[in-house]
């Protein structure tokens, strides 16, 4: 019979993937606790499953298994947490599992500006095991301390095909940082959630910053209190007739089981008013407890009915310190260490770990890139962050390193984007346009350049913003420098003939310009006040007087069309005539009126 050896593969018996032999106890254990989690979760909205983002099925306490341990899954959590665990004084078993609102501190400190953890904490500082790199660029902790090595389950958890957000995503108010002004102590919204009388919500903030999240703590929370269902819909695949079902599902459910369904529906200004104006009857009998979340103002996307009915919660983007204490609980999860000084030199991180995996670290400063260049994006820096990590680890294995330092080029590759994240069709789109006119109107040339770049480095369409100066050259500026709309017009032509990244520099000149120029807005305000006369009129509007209509044909001529008009070059003296309707003689529109520009 042939020896095992460690480098025979196996078959995992629950996921029937292949695997080394020397892996497979750990990747057992691993697999075990999932499934025993996805049984507990079946897929259905009366499970009351937590809500889940755009096709990626979400773990019910995804972030790390070991929340799955603490919440008394009941999995043994030394033997499947041991990588984890060892370095996480915080950590404790079962017993110690945070309830929903639980004060109990975990690896991290609590901080009051991150949300929940300490800043000294926020890396979860630590130095290679055993390692001394350039001297002594880097002091290191004793060996034994090991987290850096690579473990099966953190491999799995990079390259595992679910996105490192996705499985980050917090179960509790004692893992979701930041938004303290609308969770923090004594607000109104916790204590609404501490004492589950979860109100209808429309949470409304940028991509990333934890709406989605929220509601999966609720949902968590909703379940694990018994008392009501918690179902999540997406406006964007989700059509009247099913929600329709899912409304007629909660009757139901509130008839014969007494339970309240709570409805998390992502992106609610996908639906239109119309299928918006199906929640509205059942949120105003309570049947439902409608949970929206939305990038867009509410204001314009949500029916305003049903807006009335709810309680608008603005969510902001995560602080740099809120970011930091997301990707210290990230690295924690993932066994990887900080550096606290930069050295690359990973050649001379001397390996004690004995592992066949290389051991991974990244630097303070490579970190510290990722919290800022997110931009107040959880998802986005934690997938960044997942993605540097990767590639990293395949340059290893092809070097054969048992080493990798993550360090910020790496991290600006992993982000993948450029330092300005900008929504294009979002709200952001009308801040950042309204921001430049405003600068330029206050003659600031340093103000308009800037937000001039954050939309085209963001990558706004330059015609859109050519647009704009156009119309600024004469609502802003007008007759005080009527080249300013040449100026104007001319970029904007220019930008149609060059496009990006040339034209920038003609916007740029154009906005300089419009900046620097004398402003008047006496035409814009004139033309304003011919609207509102209009507007204001009571009765037919007056005729145009005879004579000045134009008169082709005989018949116009006999009706006294043109008669009496003094045709103006055939005068040498200034012509008396008017040219208003009779009613309307003498009025002025370019007369400012007290307390009317
Ligand atoms: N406040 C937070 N605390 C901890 N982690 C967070 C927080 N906000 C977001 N995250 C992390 O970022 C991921 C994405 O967040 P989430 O899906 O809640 O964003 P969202 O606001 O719903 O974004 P979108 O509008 O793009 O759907 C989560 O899975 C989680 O890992």
């Amino acid at each position: 019979m042939a020896q095992e050896s460690s480098s025979d593969i196996v078959q995992c018996p629950v996921c029937l993937r292949d695997f080394k032999a020397a892996d497979i106890n750990s990747h057992l254990d691993n697999c075990l606790l999932q499934a025993e989690v996805n049984e507990q979760e079946p897929e259905s909205e009366s499970s009351g499953e937590p809500p889940r983002k755009k096709q990626c099925t979400a773990e019910p306490c995804p972030a790390m298994s070991s929340w799955g341990a603490k919440e008394g899954s009941g999995a043994p959590s030394t033997s499947v947490f041991s990588l984890f665990q060892k370095g996480k004084p915080g950590t404790t078993g079962a017993s110690d599992a945070p309830g929903f609102f639980s004060s109990k501190r975990t690896t991290f400190e609590k901080s009051e500006e991150a949300g929940h953890f300490a800043n000294n904490h926020k890396w979860g500082k630590r130095s290679a095991p055993g390692v001394d790199v350039s001297g002594d660029q880097l002091r290191s902790k004793p060996a034994q301390d090991g987290l850096a090595t690579l473990g099966t389950q953190t491999r799995e958890k990079l390259y595992d095909s679910k996105p490192l957000a996705e499985k980050m995503r917090p179960c509790t108010l004692d893992d979701y940082f930041g938004q303290n002004k609308v969770l923090g102590e004594n607000t109104l919204l916790r204590s609404l959630l501490e004492t589950q009388d979860i109100p209808s919500l429309m949470l409304w903030g940028p991509p990333g910053c934890g709406k989605t999240t929220l509601a999966h703590i609720i949902a968590t929370n909703s379940k694990k209190s018994g008392n009501s269902r918690f179902v999540t819909l997406s406006a964007t695949s989700t059509s009247t007739s099913e929600v329709r079902e899912v409304i007629k599902q909660a009757q139901n459910e509130l008839k014969l089981f007494k339970r309240k369904t709570i409805l998390f529906i992502d992106e609610i200004h996908r639906f239109n008013k119309s299928q918006q104006d199906t929640f509205l009857p059942h949120v105003e009998c309570g049947t439902i407890t409608l949970i929206g979340a939305t990038t867009e103002n509410p204001s314009f996307q949500v029916n305003a009915a049903l807006l009335s009915r709810c309680r608008v919660i603005v969510l902001e983007k995560l602080s740099v310190e809120a970011m930091e204490s997301i990707l210290a609980r990230a690295l924690d999860s993932l066994g990887i260490q900080v550096l606290e000084q930069e050295g690359d030199d990973s050649a001379s991180i001397r390996d004690i770990s004995g592992s066949s995996e290389p051991s991974i670290y990244i630097e303070q400063k490579a970190l510290s890139t990722i919290a800022h260049l997110c931009d107040g994006d959880a998802r986005a820096g934690l997938n960044g962050l997942q993605l540097a990590v990767q590639s990293r680890l395949s340059a290893a294995r092809l070097g054969q390193l048992k080493q990798v330092i993550v360090q910020e080029d790496h991290i600006k590759e992993g982000l993948q984007r450029s330092h300005i994240l900008y929504d294009k069709a979002g709200e952001e789109h009308y801040n950042c346009i309204s921001a430049l006119h405003k600068s330029m109107r206050g003659s600031d040339e340093n103000a308009a350049l800037y937000w001039l770049g954050r939309m085209l480095e963001g990558g706004e369409d330059p015609l859109y913003v050519a647009r704009r100066l156009v119309r600024f050259a004469s609502e802003d500026v007008g007759l005080a420098d009527p080249m300013a709309l040449t100026h104007a017009v001319a970029a904007f032509q220019g930008c149609h003939f060059i496009g990006m990244p040339e034209c920038e520099v003609l916007l740029a000149q154009c906005a300089v310009y419009l900046a620097r120029a004398p402003k008047s807005i006496e035409v814009y305000s004139a033309y304003n006040r011919v609207k509102e006369c209009l507007k204001s009129h009571k009765g037919p509007l007056p005729p145009v007087p005879l004579h000045l209509r134009n008169a082709p044909t005989k018949l116009m001529k006999s009706l006294g069309y043109a008669k009496g008009y003094k045709y103006n070059p055939s005068f040498t003296e200034p012509v008396e005539q008017d040219y208003l309707p009779e009613e309307m003689k003498g009025t002025n529109f370019f007369q400012r009126k007290p307390n009317n520009f």
